[in-house]
């Protein structure tokens, strides 16, 4: 390339990136200039940080909500907000093993990993010894540990998590022995008494919590009025806040997705040199839902993969949401050109793709029959069946559909002509 044209190129990146003024205020890594809205949420904290003034804080509280809901920046504003507390913020998303965890708190201190054969009573020790210099040398009132994504340490099967908690308790106790007063704040998206935990356990952390509740529209909006008004230069149309925070309300209730779809759609108008409009909002949620689910769907085996395909065409075709498991199933056999999975497995296949995200449950009661579960694909049907085989997906699903609307439309019975339009009945061979 000349550098004439990346001469071109640097002209062209910069104009588009005129339509923000300051863009960072459309990063949410980037702490908010204000905290909106959350006033229970955060006397809540106050309050159980506080009590260290009388000299006696709970050991642990669980600060748990969907994602998004402002927990951790909540967290992070009040500690940072009173000169005698010590936060100390660690993200476990990236520990595979409870003593992974336990060194990712330790390098936050700043301390070196530990290898697991010295065992975690050392790392407790190493872990006080550290606290007790910082909060002497800081002069420091109470120090706080929050745990973030502290959930993803239960998945650790070999490891014991619950075991982690009951000395993370002791440490704390051992610490006010010391003369230092310390608490943990546990984030994560399901309340910490939820998780496998012994008794004694229980026990001791009490029922310390506080829930963050999903944002409502009138919340959402501020949030993004909030950014918008830093980000540009001009004022946003209200339209297209409005609908920013209608979306993401309907969808998920997280700030952080909302300010995402802002930004999303701003860089989509500016690319095609428009100002920003409601149509580069629907543009940018299809955009960044397909992105999503591309990065989701990558890391499925094949029979998960399937089961999303499975999902997206009874979806699509029968233009119906929910579908039982063992309907799925049924599907999933007939689809298969291979040995299909024992109906538990799939079961737990449907579990799993739950977790990703890409689907929803609900749980009907079937009278006497005891309670089936019913599944929902969170996601557009196309895009799911684009991204797993575009080819195959237009081919056998969308034009039978087309063909078969044709029909419904022009008064002809499903089953009078072409009863292979019924239903989309090719194997998935790939
Ligand atoms: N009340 C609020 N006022 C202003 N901005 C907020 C508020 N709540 C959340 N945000 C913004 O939304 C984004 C997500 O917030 P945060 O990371 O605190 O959520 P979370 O509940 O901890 O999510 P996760 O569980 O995914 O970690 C951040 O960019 C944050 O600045």
């Amino acid at each position: 390339m000349s550098d004439h044209e990346l001469d071109n190129i640097v002209k062209k990146v910069r104009k588009e990136k005129k339509a923000f003024s300051n863009k960072a205020a459309l990063d949410t890594s980037n702490p908010p200039l204000e905290i909106v809205s959350r006033t229970d949420e955060i006397k809540e904290i106050v309050d159980y940080i506080m009590d260290y003034e009388q000299g006696q804080v709970v050991p642990l509280v669980s600060i748990y909500g969907r994602s998004g809901t402002g927990k951790s920046t909540l967290l992070k504003h009040v500690c940072n907000h009173l000169p005698k507390v010590k936060l100390c913020f660690v993200n476990l998303r990236k520990a595979k093993t409870v003593f992974g965890g336990v060194n990712i708190i330790l390098n936050e201190l700043g301390q070196q990993s530990l290898t697991s054969a010295q065992g975690m009573n050392v790392a407790m020790e190493k872990i006080q010894e550290t606290l007790l210099n910082m909060m002497d040398l800081q002069k420091k009132k109470l120090f706080i540990l929050a745990l973030d994504e502290f959930d993803v340490l239960f998945y650790d099967k070999r490891g014991n998590p619950s075991d982690f908690v009951y000395k993370l308790v002791e440490l704390i106790a051992d610490l006010k022995q010391k003369g230092c007063l310390a608490m943990i704040f546990t984030i994560s998206n399901n309340v910490l008494s939820d998780y496998d935990l012994d008794e004694r356990i229980r026990s001791r952390i009490g029922n310390s919590e506080i829930f963050f509740k999903p944002y409502s529209k009138d919340e959402m909006l501020m949030i993004l009025q909030q950014r918008a008004k830093v980000a540009f230069d001009k004022k946003i149309n209200d339209e297209i806040l409005e609908e920013c925070a209608k979306i993401s309300f309907l969808e998920h209730g997280d700030a952080r997705r909302a300010v995402d779809l802002l930004r999303v759609s701003a860089e989509i108008a500016a690319k095609e040199k428009k100002e920003l409009a409601v149509g580069h909002v629907k543009v940018a949620l299809q955009k960044i839902q397909k992105d999503r689910v591309e990065e989701v769907i990558e890391s499925l085996s094949q029979h998960s993969k399937l089961i999303c395909l499975v999902m997206a065409a009874k979806t699509f075709f029968h233009d119906k949401d929910w579908h039982t498991t063992m309907s799925l199933y049924e599907k999933y056999k007939e689809y298969l050109d291979a040995e299909p999975v024992s109906y538990r497995r799939f079961s737990e296949l449907l579990k799993d793709l739950e977790n990703t995200g890409l689907l929803t449950s609900k749980t009907s009661s079937k009278g006497q029959r005891g309670y089936s579960s019913e599944f929902q694909l969170v996601m557009d049907p196309q895009i799911v069946g684009d991204i797993i085989d575009k080819d195959w997906w237009n081919k056998h699903v969308v034009e039978p559909k087309i063909a078969l609307d044709r029909l419904n439309d022009a008064g002809i019975k499903k089953n009078s002509l072409l009863t292979g339009l019924t239903d989309w009945n090719m194997p998935y061979l790939s």
